[in-house]
């Protein structure tokens, strides 16, 4: 038999919080259907919790908690580990043991893979164990796997998508039914969609995270969360959200990742950002704590994939999903497709990107403001697509949207923008995504 198992497959289950529990109840609810797919019983070999004694979302039989994590994942009898504690440490030191001691890993931990995931997957292919992370990026939607798997014989172009459920629920909310930021946050908070800091979600920490694995696995290549361009959605204002149903448009929080051929060969860029899309476009219709993700690639087009983004049951699914691959994987003895990053391609700045801005400015009402404001566009090499203005008394608003530049020489813009004297106010500054030029 060479190693293949002939016992059922054990589980540890570090963390049994908002994923955690969900993560227990469909083992448990779907016991049969798991023996059956799998070619073995799945059981729980221990939870590893915080605290003991606390009431939790699932049942969990009292001998299978533990707060000895360490010990729990070196044990002898466990074949498979699921992270869902979230952080750094203590998960990633965890995940290394469990490695190290022979077990394969299924975590939903994106902020670990994106700040140090080639160390776990050098650690994973050294000790010849899976480790899958379905659950890290968009929740239940299935997008690791058709990367990794699927598109393999693909040249993937783009990935652009929205893939963080708490901030979409709450520019949802705001654009729907004019909620503020603070009671839509808690909302989300409230539904189990948001970090354990949600920090995480607002300043767009998180979506840059899975931008950096997005990326990493669409061009076979390294892409950590520094190398991902970031901004949140705090400064996102009612205003904004305003102004973008003015231009039949919505706010939404994009992760847009590209591979850019250059004179010296193929580079790759990453960023989280909100911007303006037409309501005409599909992603402005991903309501709530929903996910889409766009995915361009040379031979397949263009594919969407789509979903519930965040939330206990949904992610507990792709976890699911993973851990029947691992476990049918260790009953083999084999090992599923891991990263490759052959591809070893430079990472463009921000200011290097190929944008389009939506600025909205409060201006005098005189005659040549608008050939002034025009000028500091025209300085920078920025064409203008169109100009809107509205007289107000003594000011008038303007509404100016671009044509695409680099983001180096519209923010050079903006810069001049605000130093003009007829200028007194830029009220908002925003990307515009998906809109024809
Ligand atoms: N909630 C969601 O919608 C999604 C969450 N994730 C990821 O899943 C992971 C878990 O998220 P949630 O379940 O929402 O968080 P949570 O905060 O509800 O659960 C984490 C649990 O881990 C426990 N914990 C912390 N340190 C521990 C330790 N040393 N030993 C044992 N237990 C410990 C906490 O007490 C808590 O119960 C995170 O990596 C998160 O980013 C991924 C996709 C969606
Ligand atoms: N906090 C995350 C959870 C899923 O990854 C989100 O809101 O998307
Ligand atoms: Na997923």
């Amino acid at each position: 038999m060479n190693g293949v198992m002939d016992r059922p497959v054990r589980v540890a289950l570090l963390g049994c919080g908002v994923v955690g529990s969900q993560v227990v109840r469909l083992i448990r609810d779907q016991a049969d259907d798991l023996a059956a797919r799998v070619g073995a019983p799945v059981e729980l070999a221990g939870v590893a919790v915080r605290r003991l004694g606390l009431r939790r979302d699932v049942e969990v039989p009292e001998e299978l908690l533990t707060t000895d994590a360490l010990g729990l994942v070196t044990r002898d009898d466990v074949d498979l580990v699921v992270e869902v504690i979230g952080g750094i440490e203590p998960a990633r030191g965890l995940i290394l043991a469990a490695l190290e001691h022979g077990a394969s890993v299924v975590t939903a931990n994106k902020a670990l893979l994106a700040e140090d995931g080639p160390t776990l997957y050098a650690a994973a292919a050294a000790a010849d164990r899976d480790l899958f992370y379905e659950a890290a990026v968009a929740g239940a939607i299935p997008i690791l796997r058709p990367l990794r798997e699927s598109l393999a014989g693909d040249r993937v172009t783009r990935v652009l998508g929205i893939v963080n459920g708490t901030t979409n629920f709450i520019l949802d909310r705001m654009d729907t039914l004019g909620s503020g930021f603070s009671e839509a946050l808690d909302e989300a908070q409230q539904l189990g969609y948001a970090e354990a800091d949600p920090t995480a979600d607002v300043e767009g920490f998180d979506a840059a995270a899975k931008a950096a694995i997005l990326a990493s696995l669409a061009f076979h290549t390294r892409v950590a969360a520094l190398d991902v361009h970031r901004e949140g959605i705090a400064e996102v204002t009612a205003s904004d959200v305003a102004s973008a149903r003015e231009m039949d448009s919505v706010v939404k929080l994009l992760a847009i990742c590209e591979l850019i051929e250059g004179p010296d060969g193929p580079s790759v860029a990453a960023r989280v950002h909100p911007a303006m899309i037409p309501r005409s476009h599909p992603l402005a219709n991903v309501r709530e704590a929903y996910n889409a993700v766009f995915v361009e690639s040379q031979a397949a087009g263009q594919l969407m994939f789509y979903g519930p983004g965040a939330g206990g049951a949904p992610t507990a699914s792709a976890v699911l999903g993973d851990l029947v691959t691992a476990a049918r994987n260790r009953l083999a003895d084999v090992r599923g497709a891991g990263e490759s990053s052959y591809a070893d391609l430079p990472v463009l700045t921000m200011g290097q990107t190929q944008t389009r801005y939506h600025l909205q400015l409060d201006v005098d009402d005189k005659a040549g403001v608008l050939a002034a404001v025009a000028q500091a566009f025209s300085e920078h090499g920025v064409s203008i697509q169109t100009v809107r203005q509205e007289g107000r008394g003594d000011d008038a608003q303007l509404v100016v949207v671009s044509h695409t530049a680099s983001d180096a020489d519209l923010g050079a813009v903006v810069e001049e923008l605000r130093a003009m004297a007829y200028v007194r106010e830029v009220s908002s500054v925003m990307r515009v995504e998906g809109a024809a030029e």
